[in-house]
């Protein structure tokens, strides 16, 4: 199986597994008791109904719409897949809600709809107006997406958007105004060829020209070829930009001599012959999806002084409209616009532009494993990961919106609008995407002890793509090509190595355990034999240098895969217990739970050192920890040895770690409700912000808890990050899913930098 049909695998999986699709609607008022059920519905509701009734602005106020855009195709341009239909438009719009949610916090309505002809899209969006907050047309092929969207842009008071048509042009014009200027090209004077004429292309033409491109100075090309005067069959939108021009008819003639090429038509229309006839420093944009008019390694190698941008993710100068609809819906409904208008649009343009000339935040530059991103040819355009197009692009379209007499709401404090735009971004799954980016900075090699198992091979094959580790497989070598052959898993290189067989290490690391155990019952003939356990050759292996971390425990208990690491890679100097701790990733940002894995009644001493060990894990995640020691009395309201072990340990945390913030002992709702702390216990050394660090008194209430998160608060686990042993290794829950193992390989990644 090669690599395309092992994505096409995945990529379906990902769309089917669990509930199938990727969005889902999810209630943002409690409905536990039957007062909130009375509230939330009959009769409570009628009451929110009434004052909208009496004065219909409040719709903002009592519902959801200032919130949320429909996402609304009839599936006649779908990617470049052409007219594929509605219903196979769906996972790309579920895509587009998606992005609008994790990078704007917008949500998102899908609608996929029968409409074939104009009138009846107009008539179905229209009858929608009451619902949403805006409306992003998308992949509505041209020319009828040209009038729908005027129709609805005159009928509607609400903003509607193409976003083929204007977030693309958007987000190309900031590319080309960019890569003008490192090229040396004047806007005014670019000869600049376009193939496609639909819906992006003419949008695009249209802002270039308001930015200074010259009508003469541009072609134009379609299915049928050029888009000349001479065409019959062109509508007045196409007849505009029609060339009068005799002397070309084809792509390649047009190619000759031109600063500039604009693709969003279909793949592969463009040759390397035609990029090098191009004027010096060249510009391509071959921006048709999934793949380009030219491929991106095909064109960069063609010619040295050429700037090059794709729509994919996978390539430099990813140019796509994700840079921008997030954004300016976003800023559109914050003040509430009527519509996005040409000076919201230039306004984008600009912020987009501009923001790609600041430096770059090192989070990005992880993210993207590269070392050096600054404005220049490979960096033409902000990353969409950057979180800083939240707040430079909302609230530039914001403020236009409002000096062009479109905004309801005016915006007065823009420093509380730009810290609300970071709220927005949340933070639960935002420390995984760090710490991924952190792993990919500096791979490591991690050496997996069970790698005949699919879930173990799968996960390795993710980060190993990821950039995030170099995996070494430890097993029966012919099982696990088997396993690998089954699923279509490839690696391309890859070091499997059987313990069982013995290699030329094996009696090195058998003279190691041997040396370490000798004095607690293991014989030489013992650890040789020990050795060829995959267990021991794994740790063996951390210990010696020949990888960087251990993962292991998905098939057996936990404590007899701890135990070969232990006894051939012992503890930190100085740590008389290991320790384990979970990081739930919830929905106000990670918290970390310990010991939830080890220790089943540690002392107030063990517990100092458990806590020292987690607050400097924590520390190397870039967080700063916030300890509270849980028991189930606050400061003393109740006597008992769980309360007072907690209570002395809290007293010789602070006495060893003066710098440490900690307190204890509390009640775990005293820990995550800042105001109930302060309120009732003010001084209390954590004031103001909640813990984000647990210590629980035993392992029972640890486990208890963070099992009854992950159950009923359905909060990611991340875990058990192991504490304590002198070099990473880390123990699986038995049966953790596949996405489970690969955030322990990152963890352990990071680990081992
Ligand atoms: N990177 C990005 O952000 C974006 C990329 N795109 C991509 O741009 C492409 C077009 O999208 P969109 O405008 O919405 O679709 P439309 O269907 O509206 O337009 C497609 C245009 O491409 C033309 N075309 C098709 N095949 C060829 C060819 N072989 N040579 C020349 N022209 C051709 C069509 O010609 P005719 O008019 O004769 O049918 C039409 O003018 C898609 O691949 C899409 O994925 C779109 C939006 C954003
Ligand atoms: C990116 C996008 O909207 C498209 O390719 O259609
Ligand atoms: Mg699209």
């Amino acid at each position: 199986m090669n690599k395309a049909t092992n994505r096409k695998q995945d990529a379906l999986a990902y769309h089917a597994d669990g509930r199938p699709g990727k969005i889902e609607v999810v209630p943002s008022k409690p409905t536990n008791s039957q007062r909130d059920l009375a509230l939330a519905y009959s009769p409570g509701v009628a009451e929110p109904c009434m004052e909208i009734y009496r004065n219909p602005d409040d719709v903002y106020k009592y519902t959801a719409k200032g919130n949320l855009v429909a996402v609304i195709s009839n599936g006649t341009a779908v990617l470049g897949l052409g007219n594929i239909g509605p219903a196979a438009s769906k996972p790309v719009m579920e895509g587009k809600g998606l992005l609008f949610k994790i990078f704007a916090d917008i949500d998102v309505f899908d609608l996929e709809i029968n409409a074939t002809t104009a009138d009846e899209f107009v008539n179905v969006v229209k009858a929608l107006e009451p619902t949403f907050g805006g409306v992003n047309l998308e992949d509505i092929a041209a020319p009828m997406c040209f009038e729908i969207e005027r129709r609805l842009k005159e009928e509607m008071n609400i903003p509607v958007m193409h976003d083929d048509q204007h977030g693309t042009a958007i987000i190309t014009s900031a590319a080309l105004l960019n890569a003008c200027e490192l090229q040396h090209k004047k806007i005014e004077k670019i000869k600049l060829v376009v193939s496609g004429a639909g819906a992006a292309a003419v949008s695009c033409i249209k802002l270039y020209l308001k930015l200074g491109v010259k009508k003469e100075n541009m072609l134009v090309f379609d299915k049928d070829g050029i888009v000349n005067i001479d065409r019959t069959d062109l509508d007045p939108m196409r007849m505009e930009f029609a060339t009068p021009r005799k002397d070309i008819s084809t792509l390649a003639e047009a190619m000759k001599g031109a600063d500039v090429f604009l693709g969003l038509s279909a793949a592969n229309v463009v040759s390397v012959e035609m990029v090098q006839s191009m004027a010096k420093n060249p510009i391509v944009f071959a921006l048709a999806n999934p793949d380009p008019e030219i491929a991106y390694d095909l064109a960069i190698n063609s010619r040295k002084d050429i700037i090059m941008a794709t729509g994919r993710s996978d390539f430099p100068n990813q140019v796509n409209n994700v840079l921008g609809f997030p954004y300016i819906f976003r800023g559109a409904l914050d003040v509430r616009a009527t519509s996005i208008n040409e000076e919201m649009k230039l306004a984008a343009v600009r912020a987009i532009a501009e923001l790609t000339k600041l430096p770059v935040p090192e989070i990005v530059h992880l993210a993207y494993k590269a070392k050096n991103l600054k404005f220049g040819k490979d960096y033409i355009i902000p990353k969409p990961i950057d979180s800083r197009l939240i707040g430079i692009v909302s609230t530039a379209v914001a403020k236009a919106a409002m000096e062009s007499g479109v905004a309801r709401k005016h915006i007065t404090d823009w420093n509380a609008y730009q810290e609300e735009l970071q709220v927005r971004l949340g933070a639960d799954d935002k420390i995984l995407r760090n710490l991924a980016s952190k792993a990919k900075s500096a791979p490591k090699r991690v050496v997996f002890a069970e790698a005949d198992n699919y879930k173990i091979l799968k996960a390795a094959q993710i980060v190993k793509d990821e950039g995030i580790a170099t995996p070494i497989l430890l097993g029966n070598v012919a099982k696990i090509q088997k396993i690998m052959l089954e699923h279509g898993i490839e690696f391309g290189e890859i070091e499997i190595i059987d313990p069982w067989q013995g290699t030329e290490e094996s009696d090195q690391y058998a003279a190691h355990l041997f040396q370490r155990r000798q004095r607690r019952g293991i014989t030489l003939y013992e650890a040789k034999k020990l050795v060829r356990d995959r267990n021991y050759y794994g740790a063996s292996m951390v210990e010696f240098g020949q990888a960087d971390a251990l993962i292991s425990g998905l098939t057996k208990n936990y404590k007899s895969t701890l135990k070969p690491a232990l006894q051939v890679i012992g503890t930190k100097p100085g740590v008389k217990k290991i320790a384990g701790m979970y990081m739930m990733l919830t929905k106000k940002g990670p918290v970390f739970l310990g010991d939830t894995t080890v220790n089943p009644d540690p002392t107030a001493l063990d517990m100092v050192d458990i806590t020292g060990m987690i607050n400097e894990t924590i520390k190397e995640f870039n967080i700063t920890p916030r300890i509270a020691l849980l028991s189930y009395s606050n400061f003393g309201s109740n006597t008992g040895s769980v309360p007072d072990k907690m209570r002395v340990a809290t007293a010789l945390l602070k006495e060893k770690y003066p710098d440490m913030i900690v307190d204890g002992e509390m009640q775990a709702n005293f820990a995550m409700n800042a105001e109930l702390l302060q309120s009732n216990y003010p001084f209390s050394s954590l004031k103001g912000v909640p813990a984000n660090t647990l210590i629980f008194p035993n392992l029972e209430s640890g486990n208890v808890a963070y099992k009854l998160l992950q159950e009923l608060g359905n909060v990611e686990a991340v875990g058990p990050i192991l504490l304590g042993l002198n070099k990473p290794v880390h123990v699986l829950q038995m049966d953790s899913s596949v996405r489970e193992i690969v955030n322990m390989i990152t963890i352990a990644v990071v680990d081992a930098q």
